[in-house]
């Protein structure tokens, strides 16, 4: 279970730490005898809280799908690496929800658990976001709740877990401690924040029963920092609208709603070129902001975003620093083009410290 721990990527996150941080005790030759000693004697080495705060803030900067950075030194970090046990884990997680939820007014938050060592398993959350709505499939197929969902769902619900069966479950958390078997902890009510949607036009809008959760809270990334894994470090920001009205809301397996929207509308949907679809996800999208706003939880349009990263590669350019970006993520899944986003090129160099996938054969 120990990824182990590749010291030329310790050297480089040394490197980048003493050149930003110029008031940092000691210096990169000394830091570097410590942690090859450490390794050494322990084959693994720790982080102090403000090489830690440093490396959660420079791996939000290095994600290159990312269109929020342009706030990446306000990140909230919560050290709990003393935190192994998983009903203590339980209890943090509500704490950072509570935290980052913050009345609707979010704060980007991150909370990074014990890493694995030698000989002991890290902590790890199975949930991919800590707050998802649950997928049933039913015997005709038809799905009621998150069809992303539906296989999570039944692994919990063979751990013993029984949702109410509505579209907007709350799944638990799923979480494996260093030992035994994973535990299964429902989030009480009052940690999550959500938004009914309406429309600020159509009044038939709200009758169709659709919330979203204020909180988007990321869960099942390794967080990568001088070549140690961190394999439990949920991070959440705030979102932006096109993430819920375009994608969550409109994409055919997940709640694909553009038909049923498209009909309340009464569009022509006898034909593509009637851009039925089009006006039936500007319709969502305009619900999904208005709803935020009027219920004053932090959220963001794709143009404000837009404008907002490109002022953060302006700063980057002026730090001396490139700004590694992926331009089929971070170019808006609609009206793409009206974005400045997507008029440019990146650079694609991938680097640490960094969120990477959750390593692979995990659960
Ligand atoms: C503060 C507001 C933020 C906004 C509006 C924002 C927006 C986004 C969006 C829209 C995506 C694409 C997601 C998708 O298409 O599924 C994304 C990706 C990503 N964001 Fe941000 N983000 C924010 C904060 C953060 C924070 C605080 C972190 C970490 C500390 C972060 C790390 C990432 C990473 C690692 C990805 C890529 C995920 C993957 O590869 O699957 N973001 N962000
Ligand atoms: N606004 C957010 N959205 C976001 C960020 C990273 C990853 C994700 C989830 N992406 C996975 C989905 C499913 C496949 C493609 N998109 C959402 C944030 C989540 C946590 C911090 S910001």
């Amino acid at each position: 279970d120990f990824p182990g721990v590749d010291i030329h990527e310790a050297h480089d996150f040394f490197r980048q730490y003493y050149a930003e941080n110029p008031d940092a005790p000691g210096s990169l030759h000394r830091r570097m005898v410590e942690v090859a000693d450490e390794l050494n004697r322990y084959g693994t080495y720790a982080h102090t809280e403000d090489e830690l705060a440093f490396g959660a803030r420079v791996a939000w900067r290095n994600s290159s799908r990312c269109i929020g950075r342009l706030y990446w030194k306000s990140l909230v970090v919560r050290d709990r690496r003393d935190v192994t046990d998983p009903y203590e884990v339980f209890s943090e997680c509500i704490e950072h929800l509570q935290l980052a939820t913050n009345g609707g007014k979010i704060r980007p938050t991150i909370t990074i658990f014990a890493p694995p060592a030698p000989g002991r398993r890290g902590v790890r959350i199975r949930n991919d976001q800590m707050i998802r709505y649950a997928g049933y499939r039913a015997v005709d197929g038809s799905v009621i709740g998150d069809p992303a969902q539906v296989e999570f769902t039944r692994a919990v619900e063979r751990f013993g877990w029984l949702g109410e069966g509505s579209a907007f479950d709350i799944l638990p958390l799923v979480i494996d401690g260093p030992t035994g078997p994973p535990h299964v902890f429902e989030i009480p009510r009052d940690a999550i924040l959500e938004v009914p949607i309406e429309h600020p036009q159509h009044a038939w809008f709200a009758e169709l029963g659709l919330r979203w959760h204020a909180v988007p809270a990321i869960s099942n990334m390794d967080l990568r920092i001088g070549g140690i894994t961190y394999t439990a470090a949920p991070f959440n920001g705030w979102y932006l609208g096109t993430e819920i009205g375009s994608r969550n809301f409109g994409d055919t397996d997940r709640y694909d709603l553009l038909p049923g929207i498209a009909r309340r509308l009464g569009l022509d949907t006898s034909t593509e070129r009637t851009l039925w679809k089009d006006r039936a996800l500007l319709e969502l999208n305009v619900a999904v902001l208005h709803s935020f706003t009027m219920a004053d939880v932090t959220i963001t349009d794709h143009h404000t975003e837009s404008e907002r990263f490109l002022m953060h590669l302006e700063r980057e350019e002026k730090a001396g620093r490139s700004v590694p970006g992926d331009w089929s993520w971070l170019v808006p899944p609609m009206s793409g083009s009206a974005t400045g986003v997507f008029h440019r090129y990146y650079d694609t160099t991938e680097r640490t410290p960094a969120f990477v996938p959750r390593g692979a054969g995990c659960p």
